[in-house]
């Protein structure tokens, strides 16, 4: 069997170079920026007021000064500054050339068109022109757009942005014994969640996905189904991956021309995972166990479909202190479900049951502890790795 890392260079093998798309500004969060969006203007594009008040020079303080106008956002005072004056100003106005300061409404003492000021302080309360970003600066791909990032991007007046397009995904779950969330199981059936939860993974990072509908333990229906997945960039298919009279992944994708990259790999859970390429689309077959399936895609899945967005893959691990000793570990690498307890540097702490059809634990989980295969025991206290959930 072939390690974790060696697995994940041949899924991530799988991944084409992004596609260009271009979307308004509106539509683009959580999408992979792939090209530089260029400010098209400077921010602020004038010397601002930062507070309501009154403009004037620092060298005629403290006053009187003569109130001789106003200015406002988006309706700037458009005369002179003769010494000894001073405008009414609003947050955000331009502040007329020749003032160098802005003093809040707060400590100014005003008796008709006069006003002085006690003790001004050192804040000039002005924003400077391009203080923030200007004309012609790159805001740099690769990256995924977030909320900030779209406001950023609309003050810098750009008003469409070239992405990289959503990889189509087409999630493949099957098996006699399931049936949808509110229907009635008949004995020896439950609910078919994997492709609800992995579904949502690939949508988490950024995929456009397609749920087929449930296949039937029977290479005609899934057959079917990989036609029903033609067009995809990535056909996930949940279960059937093992050993199995009915475990029927395998020789229908192999017999649909499916070039294997491997299949089983040396994890925990996840051995039976299988990835490979089925025409021009990836393919990747999660195990039908619920942990399972959910562990494979955060480790695989969902870093080929960022790869495929032109992102850093991902997921990064974090450093942690182990709070209980822990035996020695078998020969595969074991990625334990886990609570993170507070301190100065998070402490984690596994589980004691580890099944991976347990998706109650799962849900009470905060975190992955990764333990390399062939792990020596570990006392509370050791340095390990974790992947947050
Ligand atoms: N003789 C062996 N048996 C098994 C081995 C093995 O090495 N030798 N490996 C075990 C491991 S590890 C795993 S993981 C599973 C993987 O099995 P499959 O990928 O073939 O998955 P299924 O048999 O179809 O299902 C396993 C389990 O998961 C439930 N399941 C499947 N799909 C869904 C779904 N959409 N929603 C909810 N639950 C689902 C299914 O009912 C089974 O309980 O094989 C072990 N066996
Ligand atoms: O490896 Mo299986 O994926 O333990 O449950």
């Amino acid at each position: 069997m072939i390690s974790v890392d060696e697995a994940r260079d041949l899924v991530l093998a799988l991944a084409h170079p992004p596609s260009p798309e271009d979307v308004a500004v509106q539509d683009a969060l959580g999408r992979a920026l792939i090209a530089p969006a260029i400010a098209g203007l400077t921010q602020p594009p004038f010397d601002a007021s930062a507070m309501d008040g009154y403009a004037l020079r620092s060298a005629d303080l403290p006053g009187p000064l003569t109130v001789i106008g106003t200015a406002a956002a988006g309706v700037p005072y458009p005369g002179d500054t003769p010494p000894g004056s001073a405008i009414r100003i609003f947050t955000g106005a331009p502040v007329p050339a020749g003032y160098d300061r802005v003093v809040m409404q707060e400590i100014v003492t005003r008796e008709g068109d006069h006003i002085t000021v006690a003790d001004a302080g050192h804040n000039l309360n002005i924003r400077l022109m391009g203080n923030d970003f200007s004309e012609g600066t790159p805001f740099l791909p690769p990256r995924p757009l977030r909320a900030s990032d779209l406001g950023l991007i609309a003050a810098m007046n750009v008003a469409r942005l070239r992405v990289a397009r959503r990889p189509r995904v087409a999630v493949l779950a099957g098996g006699d014994e399931l049936v949808l969330p509110g229907e009635t199981p008949a004995a020896g059936q439950i609910i078919s969640s994997n492709d609800i939860a992995i579904a949502a993974l690939a949508r988490e990072a950024g995929a456009d996905v397609t749920v087929l509908p449930l296949a039937r333990d029977t290479e005609d229906s899934l057959r079917d189904r990989f036609a029903q997945a033609e067009g995809c960039d990535l056909i996930v298919t949940i279960g059937g991956a093992s050993v199995g009279d009915h475990d029927l992944i395998g020789k229908v994708s192999a017999d649909l021309g499916m070039q294997r990259s491997f299949y089983k790999l040396a994890m925990r859970p996840g051995k039976p995972l299988m990835a490979g390429r089925m025409g021009k689309a990836a393919m990747l077959g999660l195990p039908g166990n619920p942990v399972s399936a959910i562990v494979c895609a955060k480790l695989f899945m969902q870093p080929l479909l960022r790869a495929m967005q032109g992102l850093p893959p991902g997921p990064d691990l974090q450093q942690g202190i182990l709070a209980r000793d822990l035996p020695p570990e078998g020969d595969r690498q074991h990625y334990q479900r886990a609570r993170l307890l507070p301190g100065e540097q998070p402490r984690i702490d596994p589980f004691g049951d580890q099944d991976s059809a347990r998706l109650w634990l799962l849900a009470e989980a905060d975190a992955l502890l990764v333990r390399p295969a062939h792990d020596a025991a570990r006392p509370a206290g050791d340095r390990v790795l974790f992947l947050p959930l």
